[in-house]
Order: C-alpha cells, then structure tokens, then sequence
C-alpha cells in the first residue's frame, strides 16, 4: 500500500483516516497536514501509523498518493506554491472543483483524480465515486467500501449532484418527526420509531434483485395508506420541483 498525504484534516479527511486504519491487518502510512490541528493529532496518537508534519509541503513530499480535502474556497490559500512532482497521485475529493482547476492551481503534471468519499467510508461501507479511472486510486477505495469510476466528469458530476440530496433526506425524516410530535407523541418515542421505521427500508435497499420500483410497489398496498402518501405529497409538482433542484445544482457544479 502506498504512502498516503492529507491536506485538510476535517469531516472527510478524518472520516478517511479511520477507514483506512481502524482494525485493519495492514494500513498504510499516512502523512497529515497540520491544519485541523485537534483532529490530526486526536489520529496521531490513535494510529501509530498516523504523523503529522510540520506543513503542507512535508505532507505531499512523504507521499505516493495526496489527497486534498480542504474546503474549496480554502484551496488556493492551502495549495499555493506548493511543489507536487509529476509521479505523485492526487486525490481530489473537493465538491465542485474540477481536475483542470485544481492542475492550475498546482502546476503539476501528477495523475489528478476526482473522487466523492462520503462519511461511512469511516466505517469502509461507502461506495466512492472516482474520475478517472486509476488502479491505485481505485485500490485505495476498494479498501474503503467500494470504487465506482465513471466515463467523464459530466457523469461525476451527476453523481456528485445525487450526494446533494443527503441531508434533505434526514430532514424529511426530522419533519415527519416533528409531525408525530405535533399530534401529542412523546419526542422520544417518535424518533425511536421513525428510525426504525426507515432503517428498515434502508436494509431492503441491500436486496439488489429488486428495483427501486418493486421495492416500493412490494411495501404498497393498492389503493392503500402509503400510495394514498405517495400520491398526494409526492405529486407530479413536487416531482418536478425536485427534478428541478437538481437540474439547477448540476449546472452550478
Ligand atoms: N463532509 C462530507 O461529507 C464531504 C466533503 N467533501 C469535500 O471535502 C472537503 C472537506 O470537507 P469537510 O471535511 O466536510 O470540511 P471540514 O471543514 O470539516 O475540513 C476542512 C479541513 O481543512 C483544513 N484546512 C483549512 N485550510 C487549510 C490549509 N490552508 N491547509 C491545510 N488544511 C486546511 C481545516 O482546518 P481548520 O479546522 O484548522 O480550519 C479543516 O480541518 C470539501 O471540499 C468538501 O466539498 C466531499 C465529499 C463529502
């Protein structure tokens, strides 16, 4: 396994650390940016195979493969002047950046690679969508839950778009919370059941031999309460809202 660099030691970065590290037989070496200072050393001394170094220079310099995993807006400031030589790989896991964007930004002839780790690579659950293909980087993924490449970054970005949807999802599940709450149920009692409620759904999304149609048609009964929800709420409008949100977030991206 090669030696792996991070810059920008937050959410992601960490959430890669301990996928890559935790209970593992073999884990790679892994080099950390000084920013973000309480987690990197929080990793540092959980890991033996975790070093912070003094800058960002000294983080690429130590390794094979760099990821960078600052926010965008933080990039130029944490990437200017840095010195990344041509056989290194880089990782470039910033939403909305492109790979010609971040070469600008780092003159380098190295290998870039997009990739959309998501927090339950923590727990080496998630599957990660990357452009290009590479087989270190898709090796590296693989160790994380999966690696998904895609033809071009017009595809990247439609999926990158899908990962937009994350939190409107545990949102919904909150206001239907919050509905529950709203009729006199106890708040405990509502949150209890409406994630059991939908972490069951989520363990029949593992059934891969059923679409996501069937899937739905199998918990609807016709003419019954969920087609009755489905049909009202998520109605022709709402659908196209929501097809809208999308459409705008792909452009922007
Ligand atoms: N969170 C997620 O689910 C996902 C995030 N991403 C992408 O990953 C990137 C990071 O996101 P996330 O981890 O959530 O963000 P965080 O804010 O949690 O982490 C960013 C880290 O970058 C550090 N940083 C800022 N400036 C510098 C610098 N000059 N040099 C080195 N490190 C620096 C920050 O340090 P300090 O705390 O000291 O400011 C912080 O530790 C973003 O570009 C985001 O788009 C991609 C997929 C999923």
């Amino acid at each position: 396994m090669k030696r792996i660099g991070i810059i920008g030691v937050g959410e992601i970065g960490r959430a890669m650390v301990v996928g890559l590290c935790d209970e593992v037989d073999t884990s790679p070496e892994v080099f950390l940016s000084p920013r973000g200072a309480r987690t990197a050393a929080e990793l540092s001394s959980r890991y033996e195979n975790v070093q912070v170094c003094a800058d960002n220079q000294e983080a690429v310099d130590r390794s094979d493969v760099v990821i960078i995993a600052v926010r965008g807006q933080d990039r130029h400031e944490a990437l200017a002047g840095l010195r990344v030589d041509d056989d290194k790989i880089v990782v470039n896991v910033m939403s909305g950046v492109a790979n010609d964007d971040l070469r600008q930004t780092l003159g380098t002839d190295a290998v870039l690679v997009r990739a959309i780790p998501l927090p339950s690579v923590r727990e080496r659950r998630s599957v990660t969508v990357t452009f290009p293909s590479h087989p270190v980087t898709d090796a590296l993924f693989e160790r994380l839950g999966g690696a998904q490449p895609v033809a071009d970054e017009a595809a990247f970005n439609v999926f990158s778009t899908l990962t937009g949807t994350l939190t409107t999802h545990y949102a919904y599940l909150a206001a239907l919370t919050s509905w529950a709450v709203g009729q006199g149920i106890a708040p405990a009692d509502a949150d209890r059941y409406v994630r059991g409620l939908f972490q069951g759904v989520g363990r029949a999304l593992s059934d891969e031999t059923r679409s996501l149609h069937q899937l739905a048609a199998d918990h609807e009964t016709p003419k019954g309460n969920n087609e009755r929800i489905r049909t009202t709420w998520f109605d022709a409008a709402n659908s196209q809202a929501l097809d809208k949100a999308l459409d705008g977030l792909l452009v922007d991206l």
